[in-house]
């Protein structure tokens, strides 16, 4: 069964607000991750291009599809899994940007991932020096108009390429997935995004494991007898933020997921916003090209 509560996107498409992000994870071990996190109640999944598992992840969905979506091994029985249930986000990568070549990638995408559509595809990096993000959205609005994606976006935009690409859009982009955790808050942007109707979707939203060990997320952890990872999942879903965290081991996946039976205080709430140092694990956007 689905656990995370789903956000409506601003054209009424629904989407978990925890997922599960696939960065770094080789195809062959996605096939098998993918199958233990819908086993365990995740129904979106966060690829790419770039990644290079998205024949593994699309393996992982069609082993379950049609399968009792078990949720714990207790012997209840589910509803068989449909390809409905599931959001799959995929982007293209910097070296597709472009009208055409953006349409033969996203091709590729749907071969790789054997699926009729794709839940989302987003700009993975506005890229400013290629300066073809506008172009590449072109074919975003061409894809979306067609059917063959529900919802669009972009990754790493910076509110200056937010509006040259607001200035020629015609579909105001559904989110921007940008590095989001306590210590990288991205405030200018999370308001951008509210003014604009564009959910905020975060990546890396447990600074690549490093905020963890951040003592003021332990101690709120410790208060909670929960986890780190809990209470900064947690605190993403108190914010309003979708969170694509990604995990290695099915105990950590389920650990992941299981942050909808506790509340942080707004003491917690604004302890945990206090740490923002604008500090990124990953490029600065106007570094990648
Ligand atoms: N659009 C973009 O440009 C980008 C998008 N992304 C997306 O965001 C997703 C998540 O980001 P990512 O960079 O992977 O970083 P995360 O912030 O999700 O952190 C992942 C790291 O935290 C560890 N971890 C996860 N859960 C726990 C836990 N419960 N306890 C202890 N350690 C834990 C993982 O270890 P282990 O794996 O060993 O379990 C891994 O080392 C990516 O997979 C990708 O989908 C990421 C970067 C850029
Ligand atoms: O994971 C992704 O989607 C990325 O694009 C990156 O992790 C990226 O390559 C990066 O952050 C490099 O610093």
């Amino acid at each position: 069964m689905r656990t995370s509560p789903r956000l409506s996107l601003n054209n009424g498409v629904l989407i978990d607000q925890l997922g599960f992000g696939l960065y770094k994870v080789p195809a062959a071990e996605a096939e098998g991750l993918v199958a233990t996190a819908l086993a365990a109640g995740y129904r979106h999944f966060d690829t790419a291009a770039m990644y290079g598992n998205e024949t593994g992840v699309a393996r992982g969905i069609s082993s379950q599809l049609d399968a009792g979506s078990g949720s714990g091994g207790s012997g209840e029985l589910f509803p068989p899994l449909s390809r409905e249930d599931v959001f799959v986000t995929t982007k293209v990568w910097n070296d597709h940007h472009g009208f055409d070549a953006t349409l033969r990638a996203f091709d590729d995408s749907m071969v790789n991932l054997g699926l009729d559509y794709v839940d989302m595809y987003l700009i993975h990096w506005p890229c400013p020096r290629r300066g073809l993000f506008t172009e590449t959205y072109r074919a975003l609005e061409t894809l979306y108009r067609e059917g063959r994606v529900r919802a669009i976006g972009v990754s790493n935009f910076q509110p200056a390429h937010l509006d040259r690409l607001l200035a020629g859009a015609e579909v105001v982009p559904a989110v921007n997935q940008i590095e989001l955790h306590p210590w990288l808050q991205q405030e200018e942007l999370r308001s951008k995004h509210a003014d604009l109707g564009i959910r905020t979707e975060a990546w890396s939203p447990l600074g690549r494991g490093q905020v963890l060990a951040d003592p003021v997320i332990q101690a709120c952890a410790a208060e909670h007898g929960r986890t780190p990872a809990q209470v900064i999942l947690r605190w993403h879903m108190q914010l309003g933020n979708i969170a694509i965290p990604k995990a290695s081991s099915e105990a950590r996946i389920r650990e992941n997921l299981d942050v909808f039976n506790f509340e942080l205080s707004a003491r917690d709430m604004a302890a945990i916003n206090a740490l923002d140092r604008g500090q990124r694990t990953g490029s600065h956007p106007d570094n990648v090209n």
